[in-house]
């Protein structure tokens, strides 16, 4: 049998998403582990007054492709961009390109979705199952397809307890949906969203378990293999630990503990043969790590490895209770968000604290569905697919997670959002250290100010309060008098 290298020499690859974040680590990853493969060809679009050829030339130069271009500086030959946007007829892409793709490609990998969880449902649906059928023509279309890869999510199905490597009937025959959502203003669709998604908590589950179906339709025709990853955050091992370049998943909740802007949390759980093969990968079932473990090791890495100008030191304390975590919001969050915006604009800034406290409770909305839930993944076919390795492509091609070592991860990963998402400088530490000694020692002060304050207020207030002070001081006294009057006796 093939190893994976020698599969892929000489292939020509077709990969969606490549500038996303899933998809520059596998454009990287077939560079390094397929040296010999023949060409990636990337559909991008233009965006953000940048070409396509500018947004290519930018991604290359990423420290992701560090160890690519060091054994190979001429490696972005290999990439060969294809204008193309994906909510378009055809996929926008021209007759030219489309032959030449027809006559080469031999593997498609589709990575590119719209992943928010806030997506209005017609922009998702066009992104996320019609640009899929669209890739899905294209791709009968191509003579020497062996493999069609389709990356779906773990919770394509997550209003089910229990999820099989298998594709689930879709919530709505998306031929429909699609037809009927034509002719309707954006105002109806924002209206009936909810109960069209019923148990699933946003449009993106939603439209990923449509694509799921749309691509089995195809399964007589081609290859397919659908990819269900869970929770995708910073690389672990390779090209070095700790890689991450956005804030999604729980990268951005990360970041706000390290930064000192999340002191309480909602209870957070653990997430703990066939013509088209299903693959969940979740690590849950064989190396599970809880929520509340992850918490204390963001915390304590964090407070190893502190965030330039923190707002407060790094905390991030789980909380069930509704009105407990209602109170700390108030007294945690708010309270100081609005004494500080104060400052800023006494100092003649622009207040910011609140915006961003509440950019991050909306967050925290959305990603509280799977925070607070188990899910039991059935994932055999990983298995499988592991025993079938080489002893080579199995160290080559690590997804093996039983080797991963949870708190390890979770400090590349924090020390990860440091450097290339926040573009912190390592350097930074000793001062970031003590930026939080100086937010402890204000701590302690204004905390004693307080309790002396609270007490002072009573005491003028209260007999009994009064009482209480006279008698506690007095206790002291007769204490040091004893003490005095026991040293003095023994010298
Ligand atoms: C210590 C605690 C330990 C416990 C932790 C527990 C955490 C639980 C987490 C559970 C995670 C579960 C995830 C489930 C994943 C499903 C997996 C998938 O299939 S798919 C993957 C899952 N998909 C997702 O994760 C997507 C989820 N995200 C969304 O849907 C949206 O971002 C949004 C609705 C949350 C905010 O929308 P909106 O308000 O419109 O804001 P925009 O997005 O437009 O960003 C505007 C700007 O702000 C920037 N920025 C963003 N965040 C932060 C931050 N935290 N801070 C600072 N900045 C942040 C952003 O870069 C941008 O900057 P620029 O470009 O302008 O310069
Ligand atoms: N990240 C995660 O935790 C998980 C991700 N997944 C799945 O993995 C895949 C990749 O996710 P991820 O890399 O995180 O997502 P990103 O948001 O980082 O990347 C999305 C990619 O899709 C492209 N794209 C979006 N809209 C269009 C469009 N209209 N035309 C052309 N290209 C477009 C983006 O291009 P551009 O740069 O031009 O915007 C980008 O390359 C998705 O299918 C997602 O569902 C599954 C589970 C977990």
């Amino acid at each position: 049998m093939a190893s994976i290298t020698e599969y892929y020499a000489g292939k020509s690859v077709l990969i969606t998403g490549a500038t996303g974040f899933m998809g520059k680590v596998l454009v990287e990853k077939l560079l390094w582990s397929c040296p010999d493969v023949k060409a990636l060809y990337i559909l991008v679009r233009p965006k953000a007054g940048q070409t396509m050829e500018q947004r290519v030339s930018h991604m290359m130069k990423c420290k992701l492709f560090d160890r690519v271009r060091e054994a190979n500086p001429d490696f972005h030959k290999k990439i060969i961009p294809i204008s193309s946007e994906l909510t378009q007829p055809g996929l926008s892409i021209s007759p030219e390109d489309v032959e030449k793709l027809s006559a080469c490609i031999n593997i498609v990998f589709h990575c590119a979705a719209t992943i928010r969880f806030d997506e209005p449902l017609k922009h998702a649906l066009q992104l996320n199952v019609i640009a899929t059928q669209e890739l899905l023509s294209l791709a009968q279309r191509m003579h020497h397809l062996e493999a069609f890869i389709h990356i779906s999510t773990a919770y394509a199905n997550c209003n089910r307890k229990h999820i099989d490597e298998v594709i689930y009937p879709p919530p709505v025959e998306p031929k429909k949906l699609i037809e009927s959502l034509e002719w309707m203003d954006d105002g109806i669709v924002q209206d009936i969203t909810p109960r069209l998604i019923g148990d699933r908590p946003n449009t993106y589950t939603y439209t990923k378990a449509l694509a799921e179906y749309v691509v089995q339709q195809e399964q007589d025709k081609l290859n397919i293999g659908i990819i269900r990853p869970s929770i995708v955050g910073a690389s672990w091992q390779e090209p070095f630990p700790g890689w991450i370049d956005n804030f999604n998943g729980p990268s951005g909740v990360f970041i706000a503990a390290g930064k000192g802007i999340l002191q309480k949390n909602k209870r957070i759980w653990r997430k703990t043969p066939k013509t088209t093969l299903v693959y969940n990968c979740t690590s849950g079932g064989i190396n599970p790590f809880h929520w509340g473990e992850i918490e204390h090791h963001v915390i304590s890495s964090f407070k190893r490895n502190p965030l330039e100008q923190a707002f407060r030191r790094p905390n991030a304390n789980i909380t069930s209770n509704y009105l407990i975590n209602q109170y700390w919001i108030l007294v945690s969050h708010k309270f100081p968000a609005l004494i500080y915006d104060l400052f800023l604009r006494l100092c003649g800034q622009k207040p910011q604290m609140m915006r961003i406290f509440n950019r991050l409770h909306k967050a925290i909305g959305l990603l509280e569905y799977f925070s607070s839930q188990d899910w039991e993944w059935n994932s055999d076919n990983i298995s499988m697919l592991m025993s079938q390795l080489t002893p080579e492509d199995r160290t080559m091609f690590n997804f093996d997670v039983r080797q991963l070592n949870w708190p390890e991860y979770i400090e590349n990963y924090c020390i990860g959002t440091k450097k290339y998402v926040l573009n912190e400088d390592m350097s930074d530490i000793p001062a970031a250290r003590q930026h939080l000694r100086k937010l402890r020692n204000i701590r302690y002060t204004f905390n004693t100010l307080l309790v002396v304050f609270i007490w002072r207020v009573f005491i003028a207030r209260s007999q009994m309060a009064r009482n209480i002070w006279y008698f506690v001081v007095n206790l002291c006294f007769k204490f040091l008098s004893y003490f005095r009057a026991s040293s003095t006796l023994t010298n």
